[in-house]
């Protein structure tokens, strides 16, 4: 009998994940996919198919982890793999520890689908043994929301590599904390806050890391340009780019010792921020923290540059992101906008590779 359900374990609900469980507790999705296990960094719930976890208006997943068992992520795959049907392991979490084990959960025939940008930012060795795994076990892996959150950004640029389009430039504004910052912070029409507190707003709303210092450094950035070039065949890592870290460097702030401390000591130094973009309006100019790649050098940069408000990327506003590829057959570029953080946009694109794996899973085995 064909499967016509997808079964899902999800690690980490936290913002993401919380907001996905809500999203596949809906009528809507019931039908396609069963929650058959979530988990947070301490307790996993793991559930049969017939009873799926589902998250009713006011529950909180941490309700229903709170009696559950302490996690083993490898007994965790294991339930998915030994569970009758197709099953996906989605990871919610920002943790390198999980993405290690992708190789794992795809060698025992799990599906991987997931919004963390360190598997495939990390070492290239890890990239190449998921690529491996999932070729020798005929496993599928989906991460489009590690760049751009849920804008089509990967599955634009594998439609463009696959039907023989050539890269010649992949340019854009991939952090939506760091757009809404320099958005807001530099607005030539608004009264612009302190740059301090458009980044308090940027984490209420849900747009930063779970560490907003990882937005600020621009390792974040930088994650998603690797991930790009290397979807593009490039074996691009972190340590090849030069990266700009626009937080001040004073010890304070670069050697704080938590997030908290860091926030605390952020509003010290809003002047140094005000600076910058003066210089920038002196101009006429804003600013906008951009990460590019040329393939044909093989060199990615990622920095802080200075745009009039007449470029697309001065133009920008909120949290949106805009990636452009330039290509061969789009020599203006081909260019993709919208929001590029928060929960709801990265759980779109989470969905949209969950249905992507429905429909190959479903299908195949019909
Ligand atoms: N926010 C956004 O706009 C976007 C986010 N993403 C990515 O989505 C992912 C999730 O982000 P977000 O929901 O904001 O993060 P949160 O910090 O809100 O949630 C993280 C969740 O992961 C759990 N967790 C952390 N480490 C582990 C671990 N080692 N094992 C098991 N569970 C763990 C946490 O558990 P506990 O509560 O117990 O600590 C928590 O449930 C990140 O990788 C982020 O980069 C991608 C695109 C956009
Ligand atoms: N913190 C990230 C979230 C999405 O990847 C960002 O601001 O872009
Ligand atoms: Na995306």
């Amino acid at each position: 009998m064909p499967s016509s359900t997808i079964n899902v374990g999800i690690i980490g609900v936290g913002l993401v994940g919380k907001c996905l469980l809500r999203n596949l507790s809906l009528d809507r999705h019931t039908k396609a996919f069963a929650v058959v296990g979530i988990a947070n960094s301490k307790r996993a719930l793991l559930q049969d198919p017939s009873k799926p976890i589902s998250l009713g208006e006011g529950e909180e997943p941490s309700g229903l982890l709170s009696s559950a068992p302490a996690l083993d992520p490898k007994a965790f795959i294991t339930h998915l793999a030994q569970l009758q049907g197709p099953a996906v392991l989605v990871d919610c979490t920002s943790s390198p520890d999980l993405a290690n084990l992708y190789p794992v959960a795809l060698r025992q025939g799990v599906d991987v689908v997931t919004p963390n940008k360190k598997g495939f930012s990390s070492d290239l060795s890890l990239w190449n043994e998921v690529q491996k795994a999932a070729k020798e076990s005929n496993t599928l892996v989906y991460h489009e929301s590690t760049v751009g959150a849920g804008l089509p950004v990967l599955a634009t640029l594998r439609d463009l590599v696959r039907t023989g389009d050539e890269i010649l430039k992949v340019e854009g504004v991939f952090s939506g904390t760091l757009s809404y910052l320099f958005n807001t912070f530099c607005s030539p029409t608004t009264t612009t806050p302190p740059f301090s507190q458009a980044l308090l707003k940027a984490k209420e709303l849900g747009y930063t890391e779970p560490d907003p210092r990882d937005d600020l450094d621009g390792m974040d950035v930088a994650r998603k340009v690797v991930i790009v070039a290397r979807s593009l065949g490039l074996p691009l890592s972190l340590g090849d780019l030069t990266v700009e870290n626009v937080v001040p460097d004073v010890k304070e702030l670069r050697e704080a010792s938590s997030p908290e401390a860091f926030l605390s000591a952020l509003p010290g130094h809003d002047g140094h921020f005000s600076k910058l973009r003066e210089a920038a309006k002196a101009e006429g100019k804003v600013l906008r923290y951009v990460g590019s790649i040329d393939p044909r050098s093989s060199k990615g940069t990622v920095s802080l540059n200075a745009y009039p408000s007449s470029h697309p990327f001065g133009a920008l506003e909120g949290s949106d992101n805009m990636v452009a590829f330039t290509t061969r057959r789009f020599p203006n570029p081909l260019v993709i906008q919208g929001s590029g953080a928060g929960d709801e946009v990265t759980v779109f694109g989470v969905l949209a590779d969950l249905y992507r794996v429905h429909d190959q899973r479903c299908t195949r085995s019909a």
